[in-house]
């Protein structure tokens, strides 16, 4: 089947797409599909199908790297619209994706793409736990932060320890009475006048991903809420590049880069129970 490599500020993902809805997705196939030896290696796959939303054209079933299902990926649907006006399957710039969060407004420019991401709804007050690399073995920090409803769900955490030095090789640790179906962990630094910061983020499904477009939506909100404010536009620098998040009154943007890099095809081998052998039938240069 055909496939298409594409990342918003590094958050990179496999498109596929699926125009007949004849594709049956499993968990050990987007695992496959998404694993960085064996695989395409990926933070996760976008299936392009066609939208029951009369609303949208396209439906983005965006799934996590470990197989889990994902209401609604930031980055993910600015690489989704990308794709969509380079292939020509929208002819416009400006159109609505279906989402499992719903309908999301884009706006494809030549450089950036920017959608809209609907209200962020702060939660509950809760902690999150991150093992400390300096202390003795087994020794934890916990850092405060809030729960931030993005369509998904996020803790984000605003703090004045360095970001960068933080150890996000295991998953922080929540409260799983406030996250039953687990959490995106961001940990920022407090906005500066300019309503600048520096975010990183664990992803549910993914673990630390170089970028998160929910999770710089859910951090813009809690900076913000932390400096007093409720609404500005803030500019949040992840690993994986700069993105600028809008927090207006019930809603909130988010514009960013977001570029195909390759398309090819892929054999998917294996059954349900085995894991997936891979042909890489052929990789093109540039899509
Ligand atoms: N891991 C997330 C989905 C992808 C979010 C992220 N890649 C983004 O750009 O929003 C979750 O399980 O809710």
């Amino acid at each position: 089947m055909e496939y298409v490599l594409g990342h918003g500020t590094e958050n990179d993902f496999v498109l596929l797409p699926d125009p007949d809805a004849r594709l049956d997705l499993g968990p050990a196939a987007v695992r496959a599909l998404c694993h960085r030896r064996r695989g395409l290696g990926a933070d996760g796959v976008l299936r392009v199908a066609p939208s029951e939303d009369p609303g949208a054209t396209w439906f983005m079933d965006y799934r996590n790297a470990d197989g889990s299902i994902a209401e609604m990926c930031g980055n993910g649907v600015r690489v989704f619209a990308r794709y969509l006006v380079e292939a020509g399957l929208e002819s416009g710039r400006e159109f609505d994706v279906a989402t499992r969060a719903g309908l999301r407004h884009v706006t494809v420019g030549e450089g950036e793409v920017t959608v809209d991401m609907g209200p962020a709804r702060i939660g509950a007050e809760s902690t999150a736990i991150v093992p400390s690399t300096a202390g003795p073995v087994g020794s934890v920090t916990s850092f405060p932060g809030i729960a931030v409803d993005v369509g998904n769900p996020h803790l984000a955490c605003v703090t004045g320890a360095d970001v960068d030095a933080l150890d996000l090789t295991v998953a922080p640790g929540y409260d799983p009475a406030l996250f039953p179906h687990g959490v995106n962990v961001e940990f920022l630094s407090p906005l500066t006048d300019g309503l600048a910061t520096r975010l990183r983020v664990h992803e549910r499904g993914s673990g630390e991903t170089r970028s998160c477009g929910t999770g710089t939506v859910a951090g813009a909100v809690a900076g913000l809420r932390a400096a007093g404010r409720d609404t500005g536009t803030v500019t949040v620098t992840t690993p994986g590049g700069v993105l600028q998040v809008g927090v207006e009154a019930g809603t909130t943007t988010l514009t960013g880069p977001a570029v195909l890099i390759a398309r090819g095809e892929v054999e998917l081998g294996g059954s349900d129970t085995e894991p997936y052998a891979f042909t890489r039938v052929a990789q093109v240069a540039r899509a």
